[in-house]
């Protein structure tokens, strides 16, 4: 059949037509933004990472780095009159690039063997400082007999003594460990700074006299059995010697030097052991000395923390009910939000998050965008907001997108209000119902909000209602919202959700005999729980799930951090605990129908986890397939278009399978 006219509804081939707007950075003078400009590519099936200046007047566009490669990562330099970036223009492994920005004219800086990160310029300019991971030896046991001359024999065995040695997006990693490094920044030689068998970590922060760095990282012989563990150090960029300047357990990371140089501002938190904890903005003197938070009283995360000009504030990003803000935080601890409704550049789901930056005079560039569209970049000068980019426009313009509206219910667990947000079909009639996608998030210590969702918008575009909800455990709340789920994930989360599903019935947007359940990750864990405990949904599909908590402790690329932070045993020491909150525990009362997808690279959520559960259910007897997305890691399902529309329509497959059955077949 013939399309009598432009096809109104997002679809599954708009994916490739998607840009999003990433890592602002305002140049010191405020005149310009450079931004990650990341847009769909249907013949490479990715999403491509440029950089483009936009002026802040004009809003005139133009590239800096949009040829052939990857670009990332700009950075200024402090007088603005240069933009270091990332990038793989010439082929091969990113390197790192400059651009005299008078002239137009780019140099590559490095010739690294690997990629280089975390770039920080120098406060003179003179010199950038990176990281770079420098591969160490394999550990060896015995050998294999001398090959023939000429033979072509199978790679030597792989024997590793390592925690970590695996992780998602990476696979098995390559033994080594990060480094500092230092390289002039009009060419030259890079030296090695930093050295011994520890991680390093950026970001790195200059002390104003260009003679020390600031580094996080855990130098200590037990780290490897510490995944939340770290330390701020400053390390002599002549003599190499490393100074520890806090010593708390817990997390301290992102040191930033203030630009007058007297003081630090990190971000860390004392470390109870407990699910989750918020991140806190702290202050000391440029020596480690007199610490003290500054955001005690917010009861919030901090995400980012930048330096005001006049070093008398820090600007930090923060959730606050599924919304991103920007909060000027002062010496004192006086705090005012100076930008709300920040959007990140995940696109399939609609997670909180969003990227800052700040000019000299305190103007402010975000990534911002509403809940139908990708971030844009936005400039916040006081009360004044001007949106610089229009990236989807010509997409989205031409579209009828699903209207997102905020929601709140009182949970019938304990009667906490439990925020959410419905996307409803193009073209919802008030009065209409719809059938429902409980879409449920991951982490499980994160939030959804008003943000764009390619998932959401496909579901929409299909018919459905899609309900986004924050459950207790969800960030952006406080950390006693939070922490309602230590040691007790998934539990009485069900509630929550159950009770925002009933909330949107009784407001008359759902159909209450055509309900459906997904969600990926922690939500996939929630998804086989949920069908686990009840029978009301037509179909689930669990995407990436936890099924059995003991291989998810022992497998996934966080097996310590589960143990002691989730469980505060190990598998065989509480196995009761391990097993009770394993929706492998339940999976004898399931009769949902229940589609099982994973990423076939899957490091955090190992494929095996969702392979456990499509074959219990099978041997239950209840319908049910398994779906591989070949290539695709934990944080990467969505990360080809193609897979992503792909999985959308395989999950509304599912679901429309069982939407129209008559329901004595789904007895
Ligand atoms: C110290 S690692 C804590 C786990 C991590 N949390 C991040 O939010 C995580 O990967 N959680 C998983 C579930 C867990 C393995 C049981 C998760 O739910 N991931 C979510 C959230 C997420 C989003 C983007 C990148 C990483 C995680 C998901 O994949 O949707």
């Amino acid at each position: 059949i013939q399309a009598t006219g432009p096809e109104r509804h997002f679809t599954g081939a708009d994916l490739f037509s998607l840009e999003v707007a990433a890592d602002p950075q305002i140049s010191p003078d405020g005149s310009q933004v450079a931004y990650v400009r990341r847009s769909g590519d249907i013949m490479t099936d990715q999403f491509r990472s440029t950089i483009w200046l936009v002026d802040t007047r004009s809003s005139e566009q133009t590239p800096i780095a949009a040829g052939p490669g990857g670009h990332f990562s700009p950075r200024w330099s402090p007088d603005g009159s240069r933009l270091a970036y990332i990038s793989s223009a010439e082929g091969g492994t990113t390197q790192i690039f400059v651009r005299w920005m008078e002239s137009g004219e780019a140099v590559r800086l490095t010739n690294l063997p690997y990629a280089p990160g975390s770039i920080a310029w120098s406060p003179d300019g003179t010199r950038i400082a990176y990281s770079m991971l420098i591969p160490g030896e394999s550990a060896g046991l015995g050998s294999a007999p001398d090959a023939p001359e000429g033979a072509e024999w199978a790679d030597p065995l792989d024997v590793t003594t390592a925690v970590g040695y695996r992780a998602d997006g990476q696979g098995y990693l390559r033994p080594g460990f990060n480094q500092i490094f230092v390289v002039p920044a009009d060419g030259g030689t890079a030296r090695q700074l930093s050295f011994g068998d520890y991680h390093h970590g950026g970001p790195l922060s200059w002390t104003p006299d260009g003679r020390a760095i600031l580094f996080s990282g855990d130098l200590t012989p037990d780290w490897e059995m510490d995944p939340v563990e770290g330390e701020i150090y400053s390390l002599d960029v002549t003599t190499s010697a490393i100074t520890p300047l806090t010593d708390r357990n817990g997390p301290d990371v992102n040191p930033v030097v203030s630009p007058d140089g007297r003081h630090i501002a990190w971000l860390g938190f004392d470390d109870q052991r407990r699910g989750y904890e918020n991140v806190l903005l702290h202050v000391s003197d440029s020596d480690g000395s007199n610490q003290r938070v500054l955001t005690g009283a917010l009861d919030r995360s901090i995400n980012t923390a930048i330096w005001s000009a006049n070093s008398r504030a820090v600007y930090v990003s923060y959730d606050d009910h599924g919304q991103t803000k920007v909060a000027r935080v002062s010496l004192s601890g006086s705090i005012t939000t100076v930008a709300e409704g920040l959007n990140g550049a995940s696109l399939d789901r609609p997670y909180s998050g969003g990227s800052f930056s700040v000019a000299r005079d305190g103007t402010l560039a975000i990534t911002s965008g509403p809940a139908t569209s990708p971030a844009d970049i936005v400039l916040v000068r006081g009360s004044n907001r001007r949106q610089l980019t229009h990236l989807n426009d010509d997409l989205l313009g031409h579209k009828v997108m699903g209207e997102v509206r905020r929601m709140e219910t009182a949970s019938t667990f304990d009667g906490r209000p439990i925020e959410s947000w419905l996307t409803l079909p193009p073209g919802h009639v008030e009065g209409q119902r719809h059938p429902l996608i409980l879409e449920i998030h991951g982490g499980p210590f994160a939030a959804y909000g008003p943000h764009f969702s390619t998932d959401n918008q496909l579901y929409a575009a299909a018919g459905y209602a899609v309900l986004s909800v924050n459950p207790r455990g969800s960030t952006s709340y406080g950390t006693e919202f939070a922490n309602l789920i230590h040691h007790a994930y998934p539990g009485n989360d069900y509630h929550d959700l159950m009770s925002a599903v009933d909330g949107v019935i009784a407001a008359g947007f759902a159909d209450p005999d055509q309900l459906f359940v997904t969600g990926g990750s922690g939500g996939g864990v929630l998804t086989s729980w949920i069908v686990g405990n009840t029978n009301r949904f037509r179909a689930a599909a669990t995407q990436k799930p936890v099924i059995n908590w003991t291989t998810q402790a022992l497998i996934s690329d966080i097996p310590v951090f589960v143990a002691n932070y989730w469980f505060g045993a190990l598998p065989w020491e509480d196995q009761q605990s391990y097993w009770s909150r394993s929706p492998l525990s339940l999976v004898g009362n399931v009769e949902t129908p229940t589609l099982v997808l994973v990423g076939g690279e899957d490091e955090r959520t190992p494929v095996s986890e969702a392979e456990q559960y499509y074959m219990a259910l099978r041997m239950e007897g209840v319908p049910t397939t398994l779906i591989r997305v070949p290539g695709a890691s934990h944080g990467g399902l969505a990360a080809r278009p193609s897979q992503s529309a792909a999985k959308a329509s395989a999950i509304l497959a599912w679901f429309d399978r069982y939407r129209n059955a008559p329901n004595d077949i789904m007895e």
